[in-house]
């Protein structure tokens, strides 16, 4: 069998004083794309951050197997710099821009992208980065139809070549999950 390129077991988390999941369990085989629902504050984004080595789990133990990359609400990029600046200061091919329809901003400072262009480029470096292991959340906040079908052909196209996923997400996707862990029915 191939190896999980992540794996947790027993993991729980606290905020303030609330518990707010115990006994998570959950495996990433390559090619995998798992969705994480579960309602408002019911501890996605906390899960990601636990599974990305950003927090620490009230108890459990995280195993991972490669280069991994997280988005999370915030793109994470310098407003004063340019997009190409931003890109190679992550050491991100420039190529990658094209799929996501930004080759001609190049020279943009990011703060004159609009929300969903920033959230493009975000993605664009996610597709760049090289990494197997993808934590992503609600990744496409801010993106119109045309590009959350580009999306999802880009999570299809990273599990097909043995990539794997875990996405926080409350709408409907077009990509292939294996499965979903649904935080808000173990509530
Ligand atoms: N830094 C923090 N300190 C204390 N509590 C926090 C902190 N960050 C998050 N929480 C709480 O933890 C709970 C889970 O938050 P989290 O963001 O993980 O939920 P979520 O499932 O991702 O929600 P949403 O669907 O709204 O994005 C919430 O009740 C939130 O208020």
């Amino acid at each position: 069998m191939t190896a999980p390129l992540l794996a947790c077991e027993g993991l729980a988390a606290e905020r303030g004083s609330r518990t707010l999941f115990t006994e998570i369990g959950v495996s990433l085989a390559p090619g995998e794309v798992v969705r994480l629902t579960g309602p408002n504050g019911s501890g996605k984004s906390t899960l990601l951050r636990i599974l990305a080595g950003l927090l620490p789990p009230s108890a459990g133990e995280v195993r991972r197997n490669g280069k991994l990359s997280y988005l999370g609400h915030a793109n994470g990029f310098d407003a004063q710099r340019s997009l190409g600046a931003e890109f190679r200061f992550w050491g991100a091919d420039l190529a990658a821009l094209g799929r996501f329809g930004l080759s001609a901003l190049v020279d943009l400072p990011m703060r004159s992208l609009s929300q969903g262009q920033q959230r493009r480029a975000a993605l664009a470096r996610l597709a760049a980065s090289g990494a197997g292991i993808w934590l992503l959340d609600e990744p496409g906040a801010g993106l119109d139809d045309a590009n959350l079908s580009n999306l999802d052909r880009v999570i299809a196209d990273h599990a097909e070549a043995g990539g794997a996923a875990l996405i926080a997400t409350h709408r409907e996707t077009r990509f292939a999950e294996s499965k979903i862990l649904d935080l808000g029915a173990r509530a």
